[in-house]
């Protein structure tokens, strides 16, 4: 027997704004979720990290509020409030799981889906044994990624965890002491940070030259700056090739990757985050036509069509980008086109040259556009404008000043002859509120459909490439507003999100 719906959705992190608008139409769906509801972003990712990354900010506002003229002694850490306002973000995922099992129109499935063919799944269910086989004429893919434990020789003998487990089993009691952090990606950065102002001794090790490698070079060497102000201790340009126990904790021996040298460092615990893997590999792909690349992410084209006609990826695990606004962008994309609009040329492509990034560190990084690095590999000939915080008054009021050794300033990048704004930077108190008006700038104009993907092609998104089609992003227009990204999770959003209230009181009209 096959049970057919004309909706499925895997994984409740930004493929329920699919799902919900699905359900509006009135069409028949089932959502699969092999884990919490709500994904990585609620339950163990950008919401519980912001909460930490929020007090720990808070802190040092503290430590450092004399210079404002302001005595406010030793700040101290209540962990048990902190950890009550974590859980209580990543509890909120049990009201959505309710929510869902109250739902008209929509079957959940809890247990882990999997491909039987291109159009079919079933479902491993959490309570045991497997669901019928199912089918439905779109299938969206929203599976996300984990964390990729890396090989070091010895780590299955230590004590280490990762995003997951922390923000699951591995929650801590108190705050950790003395902590190795593996990765100088955003996460890796957002933890020392946290972990840091908590009052551990951090050591992070990177296996890149520079922190933030995808960001622009003046922000990772600004960063490296701040962290290491705060009495984090960097390694740059690192392997780390084994580990050993050393009484409760461990030594790691690191190897620099210029010269070989071996240094061997102690902490109590080891913190993984270099990066993530796709989930693909629970989807058993190979019963079907759609295409993985050779890291495993579904590779999807301006349509976030896969090489399966009907099946839709979106998200972490199309390898594009991995943050939690361009999941719902991408999944905005879809409700719109599939359930919303009303005819081709009200549709909308994803382009992936406007993708903010914020590192929520101690101050913030925000990126949008091409470093000056990209610009010039792209040939433009550029210029550069800079403007410290200090060279403000609310600069000069939150404390910054010429003398400052904490680097805080924008950057921005545009093309010598025209003037055209290639990319935005920042790093400092609420930078990602900074590069939003850029962004929104960027984003505005005429934008012609890009094919992504040539490959990867409907009939259907083939008629609509030969087209020429052309989006008027007018800049005095709300629209332009609503399609823009706005980092998450950033104080842009209070700004930018009055847009679901006009929203709604025009569903109300
Ligand atoms: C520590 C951390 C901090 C982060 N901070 C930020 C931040 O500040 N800002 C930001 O923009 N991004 C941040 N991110 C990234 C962000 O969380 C992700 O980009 C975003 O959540 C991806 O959403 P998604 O819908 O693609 O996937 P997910 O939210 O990962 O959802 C995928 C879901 O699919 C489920 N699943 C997987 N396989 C199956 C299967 N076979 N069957 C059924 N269910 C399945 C999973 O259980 C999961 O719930 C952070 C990530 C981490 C780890
Ligand atoms: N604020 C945010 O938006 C935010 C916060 C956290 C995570 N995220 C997203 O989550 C995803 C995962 O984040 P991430 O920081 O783990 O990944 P990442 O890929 O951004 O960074 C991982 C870093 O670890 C380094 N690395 C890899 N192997 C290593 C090793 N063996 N030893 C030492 N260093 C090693 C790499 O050089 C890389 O710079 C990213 O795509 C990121 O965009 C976003």
């Amino acid at each position: 027997m096959m049970k057919k719906y004309d909706v499925i959705v895997i994984g409740t992190g930004s493929g329920n704004i699919i799902l919900e608008a699905a359900l509006k139409k009135g069409l028949s769906c089932a959502q699969i979720e092999r884990a919490k509801f709500g994904g990585t972003c609620l339950t163990r990712g950008c919401i519980p990290t912001k909460v930490m990354v929020t007090a720990a900010d808070r802190l040092y506002e503290i430590r450092d509020s004399g210079e404002l003229g302001i005595e406010a002694g030793a700040p101290k850490v209540n962990w048990e409030v902190i950890s009550q306002r974590v859980w209580q973000k990543i509890d909120e995922s049990k009201d959505l799981h309710r929510f869902y099992l109250n739902e008209k129109n929509l079957d959940v499935y809890e247990g882990e889906g999997y491909f039987t063919g291109d159009h079919t799944l079933k479902v491993r269910l959490n309570a045991g044994g497997e669901s019928e086989e199912i089918t439905a004429p779109k299938i969206y893919i929203g599976v996300g990624g984990r964390t990729n434990i890396p090989e070091i020789e010895g780590l299955d003998q230590v004590p280490y965890a990762t995003s997951e487990d922390y923000f699951g089993p591995a929650w801590p009691d108190k705050p950790y002491k003395d902590v190795i952090v593996i990765g100088g990606g955003a996460i890796g950065c957002e933890f020392a940070h946290i972990f840091r102002a908590f009052g551990a001794k951090v050591q992070l090790v990177q296996h890149n030259v520079r922190l933030l490698p995808k960001s622009d070079e003046e922000m990772s060497a600004a960063i490296l700056n701040n962290l290491r102000l705060d009495g984090i201790t960097v390694y740059l340009n690192k392997k780390t090739p084994k580990v050993k126990p050393k009484g409760d904790g461990l030594t790691l021996t690191i190897r620099d990757r210029a010269d070989d040298s071996l240094t061997d460092i102690d902490a109590d615990l080891l913190f993984i985050c270099p990066g993530i893997i796709p989930n693909s590999d629970s989807l058993a792909l190979k019963n079907t036509n759609i295409e993985t690349n050779s890291r495993g992410w579904i590779p999807t084209n301006e349509f976030l069509e896969t090489s399966v006609e009907g099946v839709y990826a979106f998200g972490d695990i199309n390898g594009l980008h991995q943050f939690r606004h361009k999941a719902n962008y991408e999944a905005d994309i879809l409700a719109h086109n599939h359930f919303l609009a009303e005819d081709d040329e009200d549709r909308r492509w994803a382009r992936y040259d406007l993708v903010p990034a914020v590192t929520y560190t101690h101050p913030e990084v925000a990126d949008v556009g091409l470093t000056e690095a990209q610009a010039i590999e792209a040939g433009h000939q550029v210029r550069v404008g800079r403007w410290h915080y200090y060279e403000t008054a609310k600069g000069f009021a939150l404390g910054y000043n010429p003398d400052s050794r904490a680097k805080a300033f924008a950057k921005l990048i545009v093309d010598a002859q025209d003037g055209t704004l290639l990319g935005a930077h920042a790093i400092g108190p609420y930078a990602s509120a900074l590069i939003q008006p850029y962004l929104n700038l960027m984003n505005a104009g005429p934008t012609p459909l890009e094919a992504i993907n040539e490959v990867i092609a409907s009939p259907e998104t083939e008629q609509l490439r030969s087209a020429g089609l052309v989006r008027d992003m007018d800049p005095h227009k709300l629209r332009t507003v609503r399609e823009t990204m706005v980092p998450h999770p950033s104080l842009s959003e209070v700004g930018i999100w009055p847009y679901y209230d006009l929203e709604a009181q025009e569903d109300k009209a």
